[in-house]
């Protein structure tokens, strides 16, 4: 069997998930719209059967008046509901595929949600796939849409083809003979079309990322100030450029195509209607004969383009869904425990045992062989230079990877045990990246424990914690008061606020602090963006909270990391000192150098500089 053999059979398995797709959120409209697409097909059929009765009892004496008014009659109703059942058919169309389109995007991103990881959303295949699945909201709808358009197209061949084969079977053949060529034909584009869609959804993507940063409030300042708008623009427009050129051959090879299959019905419609009029002239033919032939081919040949329009419809829109199944299949970017167990509240520590860890086989090694204990109830802080591996760390601790060798254990049992909704709900994590999310104030800091009790009281208390509350609570509408300006208009009640950094961060951290006692609180730089004073603040309030709490402070403030119980010195992926501040500063190793070097940069101001508040504590 060939590849698109094989990729067509494949697309045709996906047939019963599609139609439970439409089936499930609208059985009736379906119902009604398969109703109502029947009668549409009949309609053209019995229209022309009955001109044809028409014209023969009126042009053959004697006529009878009544009959012929009854079969007036008929038409007249046929015309009318001709004319007004397409537009019902349209409502109803629609209404299915809005409703299957909301299934459809339920599933997907409820399937993005399955992966607990973060490698397949860093993974371009992956993507590519993702954002074609996005495309094929639709394509349920187009499959019903088209199978029925088919169905529908099949009904009038058979119907005109008995008229036709009585009045010239060799027309017949050659009607029906040349829609062989043209099914092929039009499968073979519509493999062609899926096939194109997919090689330019890398392009797509990239236009998007420039099209959003071209718009994005937070890039523009950077994109104005060096002036880089100009060079963005070219490069989104290259890649418009390069998917155009995806697109022209694919519309030329289907110029092509059409304009062949056209000419060759209009030259078999030719050859039949020569046929005709000498077969009249002959006598064979009788008027009404004629018109019914006429009748027959136009609706034989505009069926059957019709239907095999829609057959490569059906293809290209099961071609397309197939991206969408294989999201849903996509296996999770971690392996489940089966059965998993739940992790147990924290009671002895939580223990790295020779971690290796690496992004990718291409990758370089991010950890490795690394030793580390965080004791429960005790404050471990990370600290080193850029790149040493502090975050991956951290990713590792919330198993968003798993180590490429060796564990993470807690009170003795590897975390891949778990499930890791259980053992994610034991952690609460403020990460360096931390996102800004353009809801209201209260949302911010409740999404990290939406499944919990909503109660304002505790928001309020963990934004207090965290330094924010005289902020938040003094906004226009309080904690209700929306984040962001990107929803709500410039004045009036519902205006939203731009917080500053520094108040985002405490946003951030309140929505660490917010989930009622974690069995183990992160902290990855949780003061880079506040000023000195309440960098002190935050620390000394910190500390408190964290006491008696088990907990990991990832900081390049060393003032902030002195009062750990344990002090880990991570370098080039590898623990190179363990202890206390004052033990390491003893040790004259790396911490000490870099402690140093810090605490000097305090010292050496210049005399009569205006020296901010020291972060080293002496
Ligand atoms: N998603 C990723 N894919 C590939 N490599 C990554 C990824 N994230 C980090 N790395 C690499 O892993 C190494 C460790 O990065 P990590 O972010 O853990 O360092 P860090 O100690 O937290 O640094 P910093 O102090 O700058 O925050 C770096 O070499 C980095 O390039």
């Amino acid at each position: 069997m060939t590849g698109a053999a094989n990729a067509e059979k494949a697309a045709l398995s996906h047939l019963p998930a599609v139609w439970g797709l439409v089936w499930r959120p609208a059985r009736w409209c379906v119902t009604a719209y398969v109703l109502t697409t029947a009668v549409g097909v009949v309609a053209p059929v019995a229209a022309a059967w009955l001109t044809k009765s028409i014209l023969d009892r009126v042009t053959q004496p004697p006529v009878a008046p009544s009959a012929v008014l009854g079969l007036a009659v008929g038409l007249a109703a046929t015309a009318a509901g001709t004319a007004v059942l397409p537009q019902l058919n349209r409502y109803l169309q629609a209404r299915l595929s809005r409703r299957s389109g909301l299934l459809v995007q339920d599933r997907l991103y409820a399937a993005v949600g399955r992966q607990q990881g973060l490698r397949n959303l860093e993974d371009p295949l992956f993507l590519d796939r993702l954002r074609m699945a996005q495309q094929a909201e639709n394509a349920p709808a187009l499959v019903l849409d088209s199978v029925l358009g088919l169905l529908g197209a099949v009904a009038i061949v058979v119907g005109f083809v008995a008229s036709l084969a009585v009045l010239s079977p060799a027309m017949t053949v050659l009607l029906l003979g040349s829609a062989v060529p043209a099914l092929i034909a039009q499968l073979w584009l519509a493999r062609g079309q899926a096939a194109a869609y997919w090689e330019i959804s890398p392009r797509h993507r990239r236009e998007m990322f420039y099209a959003t940063l071209l718009t994005d409030v937070q890039a523009t300042k950077e994109i104005r100030l060096f002036s880089a708008g100009g060079f963005l623009r070219s490069r989104m427009r290259a890649e418009r450029l390069a998917a155009h050129s995806v697109e022209d051959r694919l519309d030329r090879r289907t110029l092509v195509v059409h304009g062949g299959l056209a000419l060759t019905a209009a030259v078999v419609a030719g050859v039949g209607l020569l046929w005709a009029v000498r077969a009249a002239a002959d006598g064979r033919l009788s008027a009404g004969d004629v018109t019914m032939f006429i009748a027959s081919v136009a609706g034989v040949q505009a069926a059957l383009g019709r239907g095999i329009s829609d057959a490569a419809r059906v293809q290209q829109s099961l071609l397309l869904f197939a991206h969408h199944a294989a999201v849903q299949a996509h296996p999770s970017d971690l392996p489940r425990a089966v059965p998993g167990r739940a992790a147990p509240p924290l009671r002895r520590g939580i223990e790295l045992r020779d971690v290796w860890f690496r992004y990718g086989p291409e990758h370089p090694w991010a950890l490795r062989g690394v030793n580390l204990t965080i004791p429960c109830g005790g404050s471990v802080a990370l600290v080193g230079r850029n790149g040493s591996g502090k975050s991956t760390l951290v990713k590792l601790l919330c198993r968003f990877y798993d180590p490429t060798r060796g564990a993470v254990l807690w009170d003795g049992v590897d975390i891949r045990e778990f499930t890791i909704e259980d053992l994610r709900a034991r952690l609460s994590v403020v990460f360096q990246d931390y996102m800004n999310y353009d809801l209201s104030a209260e949302e911010n800091i409740a999404l990290a424990d939406v499944a919990g009790e909503q109660e304002s009281r505790r928001v309020q208390e963990a934004a207090d914690r965290a330094g924010i509350h005289h902020v938040l609570s003094r906004l226009p509408q309080g904690y209700s008061t929306q984040l962001t300006r990107i929803f709500t208009g410039e004045s009036g009640p519902d205006a939203g606020v731009v917080l500053s950094g520094g108040q985002w961060q405490r946003v951030a951290l309140a929505r660490a602090l917010v989930k009622g006692g974690p069995d183990l609180l992160i902290l990855d730089e949780p003061s880079s963006g506040l000023d000195p004073e309440a960098e002190q603040q935050i620390h000394t309030q910190l500390a408190r909270h964290r006491q008696g709490r088990t907990s990991l402070l990832v900081s390049h403030r060393l003032s902030a990391v002195r009062d750990a119980d344990r002090i880990v010195v991570l370098q080039d992926g590898v623990v190179v000192e363990t202890g206390h501040h004052d033990s390491l500063l003893a040790a004259g190793g790396v911490y000490s150098g870099l402690f140093t070097l810090q605490a000097r940069g305090y010292r050496e101001a210049r005399p009569g500089e205006d020296v901010h508040q020291p972060m080293v504590r002496r």
